[in-house]
């Protein structure tokens, strides 16, 4: 079969428009091979008659009038035609378009493979018993003949419907084509179609995805008009404080102007104050020299060792005890006759004994006038020199109570009230351009071993030893030295020392007695402007009880006594050795001495303070005591000030060559 025959049925057009033009129903095939079958099947089958002539079996012209075939035909129509075109060349129904032809009318098969499958007419006709009824007998001519004439008519009607047929065949060729072109149009507008539908999808996919995002701009735009709003505000009030910042500067500047001129003539005015300052302070710095020297002059005018004399009263409790007759012809005299009238003659010849020394206070005289006359020598050490304060005398005279005295104001002692002084000056001074340190340690000193109040459970060995083999300052080994900030501080550590001391003195049986107590005051200072320093050791001693060791009742305290009075002797012979400025002078012949060795040396001044207990049994030891300090008070030192200064300027009141130490 040709390729056109084959393609044929399915480009018929539309069931409608076949009858239309009278195009007989398609059944397999084409159209030309059609022709050839049925002229073939006329002529050995008179049967037979063609489909779908039936209805009309219009002419040609009919059909011509009904063939709409050049109208065009819309998208719609094709596209609703193809199910009923292909439904008509259902190859597989062959049977179905016999049965629809009439019984009576013979059906011409028009089927394109004859030898394969006999057309169902040419079948069932030998079976019909109206054939059959026609068989005319071959003797029976007429009969043959009028058969013969109706083949022939039917056969001319036929040709008729064939030749009908050929007219509509080139037209419906061109309808074909036009269906063709029609199908292949659809076709393309088809694939374009699901192109564009594929892109629109996935358009859609991105409108939707566009549309999310245009949402969430949207959502970031309100809140960015919601920002702008905010801050256009702000800025509105911004401006706003700005303008009313910018009107205030203008005020501010000229305030600030006037000031300026007023700042430029205070700072004038402060610059010749601070010039002034600096020459009164040049001044002041002069006269504290001049005081210094001064100050110094006088205490040695009054002796660089000096002894007070004082008499303590009997307590409440001590009323019944006896007491010694004192007189006090001046303030530096001092008569002291036993009252006793059973005294043997040799008693008699010391019942009375008069002495002179440098202060003498009676029982009654308060901590505060003992403190007037030592305070001169606390100036001193703050001058730079180094002082030395003994508190002698026997056991229960008022040692302690002269040096440290009670918890009330009035009964302070001469450590708190020198303390005091100290930091006061220091307060003084530092106004003046001075700087201050102030460094402690309190040690005491038991069977010639000394022992740190700070730190008394130290084990390490306390001795004395040279700071350097060039200087004569001296320092005790493993002993604690407390830099003192304040007052406070200092009366902190005084306190803890006393303590320390106090529960030795009850373990050890009066131990405190029995031992000397060293308070040392370390002062450095330093004027950077005037490049001067000054640096001292003020040293309030209280010396151990100085009684006689007394066999007959005394002798568990031999050892102690012995040592007590061994370095009481040392230091009364190193005190007159220096008043007889000897070449050689015993400072180690003691823990006491040795410690003292600077203080006491040239560089120094030295306050003994002897104190007296009142009673009769006390006499002897108080003759002692005052003999002592007489000796004592006899001794001159030679005092040399520990100042380097690059500062003179005090011609008119030049000190000794020794007092002043110029830095070169
Ligand atoms: N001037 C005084 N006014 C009032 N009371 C005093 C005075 N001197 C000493 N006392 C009192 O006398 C007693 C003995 O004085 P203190 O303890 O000072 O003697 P001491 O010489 O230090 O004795 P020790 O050598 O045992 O330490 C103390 O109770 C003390 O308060």
């Amino acid at each position: 079969m040709s390729e056109g025959a084959s393609k044929l049925p399915s480009r018929l057009p539309q069931p409608g428009l076949r009858r239309a033009v009278g195009i007989p129903r398609p059944m397999q095939g084409s159209c030309s091979t059609m022709t050839k079958r049925v002229t073939r099947q006329s002529m050995s089958a008179p049967d037979l008659r063609v489909v779908g002539a039936k209805p009309a079996a219009a002419s040609g012209a009919q059909a011509r009038r009904n063939v709409p075939a050049r109208a065009p035909i819309s998208t719609a129509q094709r596209n609703a035609q193809p199910s009923s075109v292909t439904a008509g060349v259902n190859r597989k129904r062959p049977a179905a378009v016999a049965t629809a032809v009439p019984a009576k009318k013979p059906l011409v098969q028009i089927d394109g493979n004859k030898q394969n499958k006999p057309a169902s007419a040419e079948r069932v006709a030998p079976q019909n018993p109206a054939n059959k009824q026609r068989k005319v007998a071959a003797w029976d001519t007429k009969g043959q003949l009028e058969l013969a004439n109706k083949k022939i008519e039917r056969l001319q009607q036929e040709k008729e419907n064939l030749e009908h047929a050929s007219v509509q065949l080139p037209i419906l060729t061109e309808e074909l084509d036009v269906c063709r072109r029609e199908k292949e149009r659809v076709n393309n507008d088809l694939k374009e179609a699901r192109k564009k539908i594929k892109e629109n999808e996935g358009l859609s996919m991105e409108c939707g995805h566009l549309r999310a995002e245009v949402e969430c701009l949207q959502k970031r735009g309100k809140e960015l008009d919601m920002k702008i709003e905010q801050l256009a505000s702000d800025l509105a009030a911004a401006n706003e404080k700005i303008r009313d910042l910018q009107s205030k500067e203008h005020i501010l500047k000229e305030e600030l102007t006037r000031e300026r001129s007023v700042v430029k003539n205070l700072t004038d005015r402060l610059q010749e104050a601070a010039d002034k300052e600096r020459q009164h302070l040049d001044d002041i710095f002069k006269l504290n020299q001049l005081r210094r020297i001064m100050h110094n002059q006088i205490l040695d005018l009054k002796g660089n060792v000096r002894v007070f004399c004082r008499v303590r009263p009997p307590l409440d409790q001590e009323n019944d005890k006896p007491i010694c007759a004192f007189d006090f012809p001046d303030d530096g005299s001092l008569e002291v006759k036993s009252s006793q009238d059973t005294q043997n003659a040799r008693q008699k010849k010391l019942d009375k004994a008069s002495f002179s020394y440098d202060k003498v206070f009676p029982p009654n005289s308060g901590q505060s006038d003992i403190y007037e006359e030592l305070s001169q020598l606390v100036q001193s050490a703050l001058d730079g020199y180094n002082v030395c304060v003994f508190a002698y005398g026997q056991t229960g005279s008022g040692k302690t109570y002269t040096m440290e005295g009670g918890t009330d104001p009035d009964s302070q002692g001469m450590i708190p009230r020198a303390v005091k002084t100290i930091f006061e000056s220091i307060a003084v001074q530092e106004n003046l351009g001075w700087q201050f340190t102030v460094k402690c340690s309190f040690l005491e000193i038991y069977n010639e071993t000394i022992r740190d109040l700070l730190n008394p459970n130290c084990n390490l060995p306390h001795e004395v030893k040279m700071l350097d083999t060039n200087s004569e300052d001296v320092y005790v080994s493993n002993l604690k030295v407390e830099t003192v900030p304040s007052i406070d501080a200092l009366e902190v550590l005084i306190a803890k020392a006393q303590k320390n001391r106090f529960v030795a003195a009850t373990v050890m049986n009066e131990h405190s007695s029995r031992s000397h107590s060293i308070t040392q005051l370390k002062v450095e200072g330093k004027n950077s402007t005037q490049r001067t320093e000054i640096r001292s050791t003020l040293n309030l001693i209280d010396l151990a009880g100085s009684e006689r060791y007394r066999s007959e009742n005394q002798s568990d305290r031999k050892t102690e006594t012995c040592s007590i009075n061994k370095s009481l002797a040392s230091l009364s012979l190193v005190v007159l050795k220096l008043a007889e400025k000897a070449e050689h002078i015993p400072f180690r012949d003691s823990k006491l001495t040795h410690l003292l060795m600077p203080s006491l040396k040239g560089n120094s001044k030295t306050l003994m303070l002897v104190n007296i207990a009142p009673f009769e049994d006390c006499f002897h030891e108080t003759l002692s005591s005052l003999r002592f300090a007489s000796r004592v008070s006899r001794v001159k030192v030679d005092s040399k000030r520990q100042v380097k200064s690059s500062v003179s300027g005090l011609a008119s009141c030049k000190p000794r060559q020794a007092d002043v130490c110029q830095r070169q």
